[in-house]
């Protein structure tokens, strides 16, 4: 399976801040968890305030229509009578003795014959006519209000109904006020309905709140969308809504703080070598002739707190917990791609060094590293040498010696680092087979000075031409140093007075500059001859 550009972004991305993710994801769990709760206590809330509130509408509206029974109840003796001035008098007293009535009137084959709103007989025609299907009903009608439903409650006697009309103006107002944002429904023997619903528009999705009346007459009801629900959450639980973003931030940053707490520094090492924060730089090596010919590369620890930190303070620590391995194989290959890239810009056997510790001696690790190195370059172009330091001692259990060898075998050269600082360069020189020596810039840098034993170095490079060893000069820092070594026919030198230890591109940079000087030095000469 192969991973695109994005997803190596994606995934690079989500481990060099993991810690930071990590934070994030726990706040918005927290927010999750604690939003979560909220909106489940707002939906039982608004349920019980939606109840509460149909109960109310119930409670009204089954006052008026006790009322409007009780109406049509004292209105039923007067059906067997005709409807003289009398009669209609004494529908309008009953009428006017209920508040939420507007008329009492009676019926007779779907023809209102006698009204509480007037005091004669009244005849047969459109506007008297009225077809009574159930007790209680909606219709318009063109004597009491043909604009809009009028909500009637008849009882029957014989052939003959009593009929009361309720303003469903009433109703709506009634709903209005108790309801308020929240929408409520009357709907009449499970069909007709009135409803008040201004704020809402009327959905069939949502949470159905629906009351009966006592006599199943009607039923008050509501239905909760979605929409209700949050705007109910945002309106009454703000407070609650805030604490808990607040909280989730506070267990975000603490989070955080947590997941970057100073640890033991194995801890601290263990975790930089996991986020790569290790990066090689390179110092460069130069010929006899001035010209860079190679170069050391020598770790530096890109700490997200502290910025660089230098090597000296994090080797040992790396060497005893044997991270030191891991880290070396980051260094090789950052430094193989960088090189891959540009070889056309280096000279053929480019000088390459890179320090072993004492505790990578005892395995293949180191040589699998370098054999993977090698194995990209074409032969010749990268000279591998691993510098060897006398900081401790090698212990030759029969693996140093087998690493060597095999090292040697692909082409890679062994140096002792820090000549004469140790105790035990000439035992060293003799049992691993030393291919170069690094005179340490303690010795170097005395070049010059009064009390210089200059001795030392003579003799140090004495000893390599008879032994057939390379010498590299280590700490050059001045030009009197190198003139003095460059008498000596020393081979490589390195040290501040060329460069100091750069980051791969901008050594890659001067190798370019100087093969494009090479190349009109070239073509000039050609020219020239
Ligand atoms: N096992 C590994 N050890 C490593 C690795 N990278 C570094 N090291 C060891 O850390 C020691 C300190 O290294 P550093 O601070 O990088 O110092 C090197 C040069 O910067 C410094 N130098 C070079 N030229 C001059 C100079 O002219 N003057 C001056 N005062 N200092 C100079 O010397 C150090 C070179 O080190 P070396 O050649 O290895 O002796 C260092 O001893 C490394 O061994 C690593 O990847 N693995």
């Amino acid at each position: 399976m192969t991973l695109t550009c994005k997803s190596w972004f994606i995934i690079r991305f989500a481990i060099r801040y993991k810690h930071f993710l990590l934070a994030v994801l726990l706040g918005l769990s927290v927010l999750a968890f604690g939003l979560g709760g909220i909106y489940l206590h707002a939906r039982g809330s608004l349920e019980s305030l939606v109840n509460e509130k149909s109960n109310i509408a119930s409670a009204l509206l089954q006052n008026t229509m006790d009322e409007a029974h009780i109406a049509v109840n004292k209105a039923t003796p007067l059906l067997g009578a005709a409807c003289t001035p009398a009669t209609a008098e004494e529908l309008k007293r009953i009428s006017v003795l209920s508040p939420n009535i507007r008329t009492i009137n009676l019926v007779k084959d779907d023809y209102v014959y006698c009204s509480s709103l007037f005091s004669r007989t009244l005849k047969k025609n459109a506007n008297t006519h009225i077809s009574i299907d159930n007790r209680l009903f909606l219709a318009t009608h063109n004597y009491f209000n043909p604009n809009e439903n009028i909500l009637f409650l008849s009882s029957k006697a014989g052939d003959r109904y009593a009929i009361a009309s309720i303003d469903v103006h009433y109703i709506k107002k009634t709903l209005k006020t108790i309801g308020q944002k929240i929408p409520l429904t009357v709907t009449l023997n499970n069909q007709q309905r009135v409803t008040y619903n201004t704020f809402y528009s009327e959905t069939k999705n949502g949470t159905l709140i629906a009351l009966n009346s006592r006599d199943d007459e009607f039923t008050i009801s509501s239905r909760i969308s979605q929409q209700m629900y949050l705007d109910y959450m945002l309106s009454h639980l703000y407070i609650p809504i805030y604490l808990c973003i607040i909280i989730a931030i506070i267990i975000s940053i603490n989070g955080y703080r947590q997941l970057k707490r100073p640890r033991s520094p194995q801890e601290e090492l263990r975790r930089a070598v996991e986020d790569n924060e290790f990066l090689p730089y390179l110092q460069p090596i130069v010929n006899h002739q001035g010209r860079i010919c190679g170069a050391e590369i020598l770790m530096r620890w890109h700490h997200p707190n502290q910025g660089f930190i230098m090597p000296d303070l994090f080797i040992p620590l790396a060497e005893d917990t044997g991270l030191i391995t891991i880290m070396t194989t980051q260094m090789l290959t950052s430094v193989k791609s960088y090189l891959l890239q540009n070889q056309h810009y280096l000279p053929d056997g480019f000088h390459l060094a890179i320090n072993i510790s004492p505790g990578q001696c005892n395995d293949l690790l180191f040589y699998n590293d370098c054999l993977s190195f090698m194995s990209v370059f074409p032969e010749g172009k990268v000279k591998l040498v691993a510098e060897l330091t006398e900081r401790e001692f090698i212990e030759d259990t029969g693996n140093a010696a087998l690493l060597f060898e095999k090292l040697h075998n692909l082409g890679v050269q062994i140096a002792l680092d820090d000549f004469g600082t140790g105790h035990s360069s000439l035992a060293y020189i003799n049992q691993f087979n030393i291919d170069i020596i690094k005179i340490d810039k303690s010795f170097t840098h005395l070049i010059g000075s009064v009390d210089m034993p200059s001795h030392i170095v003579d003799n140090v490079v004495d000893l390599a031409n008879r032994l057939n060893i390379d010498v590299v000069a280590e700490g050059v820092e001045n030009a009197t140093q190198e003139a003095y070594l460059k008498l000596r026919n020393i081979q490589f030198f390195q040290g501040y007075f060329y460069d100091k230890p750069i980051p791969p591109a901008v050594f890659i940079e001067k190798m370019q500059q100087q093969s494009d000087r090479q190349a009109r030095l070239s073509a000039d000469l050609s020219l020239n001859g």
